[in-house]
């Protein structure tokens, strides 16, 4: 069995002034296993120790299953937490580590025995239960740890880059086992980390944090196909910056530096809203799939010819990354997001949304600077050594350096960001058809 927890306009302030969490809402369930994203310092740690009582809290409530958590002592919170420096017991053998919190409990010694064991033949360490951690691999020492956790069956697994310190391979295996492990108990699971491809692979839903803002919170493909703002979506974007052009008497286009992206006719209701942008500043996002290397000749009804000169080749192995640069500038996610709280879910009325898009673009009244911060937004440098754009190569290929590649885009993957980074394109008013 899991618990429900549930954070309501969560804060964390340290003495020395720094917010770490603003305001953070949401609820995982019971049984879920969320996964906190976000970059270096956006305050994951901070919220997980908040979670487990060994943080202080400075506004608002933490409920665990409706009840109000806030002043609890963590040893009454039924959480059991595993860090990324697992803190065994030199002298004590695995058993030992891993039957401790029964030990403490002075639960009867067969159980704990018997617990041990099987906790241990899950874990697949039964051979290491006479060994002390000096003599166990980084690996081995990691479940031993998951053990100790594990073994009295607690409601809630808080996991703070708990794989980290281990190489690739190992990781990729531990985190299957540790997904299985915590679904078996049913425990509800709230797992940090700063590695994308390990919150897409483990999470039911992943909560992306920066600068200590919920950004989003979703299932893997919703964050993917949907993400909130270019920073939600940028790991795996190509972001331009570019603008809309949608001549009274001409066709709908899109376009950074020299080239440029005609839309599909009839336009989408997507494409449609875009015009309500034109000749704004915006970020254009192009995930890999949206790109392909090929002729012109091969293009589908959906695709757009584009070229892109070779800056730099990355040899991955199984791929390789091409760097291209397309004679435009290369876009970085806007700063002004770091403060900027997502907005509530609007009307799903097509007028509300026509509003809220020229609000934010300056048509209808002028935006309100950020507190703090009344310069204008900086257009970031042009990062023209390395291209603006980064495709997925067959290792193979052997493109040289200044080499002309002719891509081919598909609009119905473009991604439409504003100058603050929020997405204008897919409609952001939109339910995930997935
Ligand atoms: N005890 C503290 N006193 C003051 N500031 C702190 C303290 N602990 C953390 N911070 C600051 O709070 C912010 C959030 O830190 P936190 O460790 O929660 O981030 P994080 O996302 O977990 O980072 P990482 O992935 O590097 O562990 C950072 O700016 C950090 O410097």
């Amino acid at each position: 069995m899991g618990s429900t927890i549930t954070l309501h306009n969560l804060a964390k302030t340290y003495p020395n002034g720094q917010k770490a969490v603003r305001r953070l809402s949401m609820t995982v369930a019971d049984g879920e296993f969320l996964v906190l994203l976000g970059p270096s310092g956006c305050g994951k740690s901070t919220l997980l120790r908040m979670i487990a009582g060994l943080e202080t809290i400075s506004g608002g409530e933490l409920h665990l299953d409706g009840k109000m958590a806030n002043d609890l002592q963590p040893s009454e919170r039924d959480i059991a937490m595993i860090f990324q420096s697992f803190a065994l017991y030199p002298s004590m053998t695995t058993a030992q580590n891993i039957g401790f919190p029964l030990a403490v409990q002075k639960q009867d010694h067969d159980r704990v025995n018997a617990r041990v064991h099987s906790v241990a033949q899950t874990l697949g360490i039964s051979h290491l239960l006479d060994q002390i951690p000096g003599r166990l691999s980084g690996g081995e020492r990691q479940r031993v740890a998951m053990g100790r956790a594990v073994v009295r069956r607690p409601s809630v697994f808080l996991m703070d880059e708990p794989l980290s310190s281990l190489d690739a391979r190992l990781r990729a295996r531990l985190r299957t086992e540790m997904l299985a492990i915590t679904r078996s108990t049913g425990a509800t699971t709230v797992y940090v980390t700063h590695d994308q491809a390990e919150a897409m692979a483990l999470g039911d839903r992943v909560a992306v944090m920066r600068d200590g803002v919920l950004q989003q919170i979703d299932t893997p493909r919703s964050l993917y196909a949907l993400p909130a703002n270019a920073f939600v979506g940028t790991p795996r974007n190509n972001l331009l910056h570019g603008t809309v052009h949608a001549p009274v008497d001409g066709v709908m286009a899109l376009s950074s530096g020299a080239q440029k992206i005609t839309l599909s006719y009839p336009l989408t209701h997507d494409h449609q809203m875009l015009r309500v942008v034109q000749g704004q500043p915006l970020l254009i996002g192009l995930r890999p799939e949206a790109i392909r290397i090929a002729d012109r000749t091969h293009a589908t009804v959906f695709e757009r010819a584009m070229t892109g000169i070779v800056e730099h080749t990355e040899f991955q192995g199984h791929e390789a990354l091409l760097h291209l640069s397309l004679g435009g500038q290369r876009a970085d996610v806007p700063d002004q997001l770091a403060d900027h709280a997502p907005h509530a879910p609007a009307r799903r009325s097509a007028a509300a949304f026509v509003r809220r898009l020229r609000h934010r673009t300056g048509l209808l009244g002028r935006r309100l600077p950020h507190p703090g911060n009344t310069q204008p937004p900086a257009q970031p440098p042009a990062r023209k050594d390395i291209g603006e754009l980064v495709i997925r190569d067959s290792p193979g290929a052997r493109h040289r350096r200044g080499q002309h590649i002719p891509l081919l885009i598909d609009v119905r993957n473009l991604l439409v960001f504003d100058e603050r980074g929020e997405r204008v394109s897919p409609d952001p008013t939109r339910v995930p058809d997935l």
